[in-house]
């Protein structure tokens, strides 16, 4: 594992009885990239991200993250709440999944509960303000600010989550995953239901995550305008095989890519390959 790679999947399968829906599946996310997982319905973007965080243990295979300070984890064999806590991972869903009738802020400072409770001694006199739980309390708030502001919500600290439009719904769940501070930010469908303005308020706020932070980010995504504007590097899945890897103009321009795409069989794709080539040598 070389010093600027975040997540490196070898060999994953994830079989669900007689379905294989992930088959020997292998990647690396780099420190600070924006990493975007896609393929077709069905291909086994979810149930890879599933089991990145914890949710399904993988059939076979090994999911190792090193964090910055060089500390790796062998996510597949820790218990989701490890992979949180200790990894450094967070997640949003493809449903949102918010306490709507918190406020924005209180979203954020939840986010945070297992710090401030920690520095509270877990005692009541701690949470009363003797000891260090002011000025985490304090550095909490601050935290949610940065993201609030980050995430073009300040205005809207004090009104219920559940108030707010979808599009800024979803920065807010991007927002509360950050305060938990994470190594790797994974989003399943961060676009999905925006429209072309929400949409671009999302770009800007993955692409100062990546830029600030430090946090690298790993995204499924069925927007391939979004994936093309903000990844570095892009790997696609098919039936639970990865077919392609690399920038996303080497993806864009990937037969295979665009027959999976266009949902061509298998003994069409050399014809594909040919019309593809043709076309570009027409180009230049
Ligand atoms: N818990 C489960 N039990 C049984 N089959 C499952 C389970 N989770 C996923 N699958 C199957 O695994 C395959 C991959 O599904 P997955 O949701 O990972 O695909 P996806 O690429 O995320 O699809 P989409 O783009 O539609 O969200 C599908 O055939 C799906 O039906």
């Amino acid at each position: 594992m070389t010093s600027d790679t975040l997540l490196k999947v070898e060999h994953l399968s994830m079989k669900f009885g007689g379905l294989m829906a992930i088959n020997d599946f292998s990647f690396e996310a780099k420190r600070g990239d924006i990493t975007a997982l896609i393929g077709p319905n069905g291909a086994g973007k979810t149930t890879v991200f599933n089991c990145i965080t914890g949710f399904y243990k993988p059939t076979m295979g090994m999911i190792t993250l090193k964090q910055k300070g060089g500390k790796e984890f062998l996510l597949e064999r820790l218990p989701d709440f490890r992979i949180t806590k200790e990894a450094k991972v967070a997640r949003t869903f493809q449903n949102i999944r918010l306490f709507s009738g918190l406020t924005v802020l209180e979203n954020l400072l939840v986010a945070q509960h297992n710090k401030l409770m920690k520095a509270s001694g877990f005692t009541v006199m701690g949470l009363v303000g003797i000891g260090p739980y002011r000025t985490e309390a304090k550095n909490a708030i601050e935290l949610a600010r940065h993201w609030l502001q980050k995430a073009d919500l300040i205005d809207r600290a004090d009104d219920p989550a559940g108030d707010l439009p979808y599009g800024a719904q979803r920065r807010l769940e991007i927002a509360r995953a950050m305060c938990t501070e994470p190594e790797l930010l994974c989003l399943d469908e961060p676009a999905a239901g925006l429209n072309p303005r929400e949409s671009a308020a999302l770009n800007a706020l993955l692409r100062s995550i990546r830029t600030d932070s430090g946090t690298s980010i790993l995204l499924i995504e069925h927007d391939m305008s979004v994936v093309m504007e903000i990844s570095d590097h892009v790997v696609v899945l098919e039936y639970g095989q990865k077919i392609s890897d690399g920038t996303p103009e080497e993806v864009k321009h990937d037969p295979r890519v665009i027959a999976a795409y266009l949902g061509v069989e298998d003994e069409e794709v050399e014809e594909v390959i040919a019309a593809v080539e043709n076309l570009e040598g027409g180009s230049h």
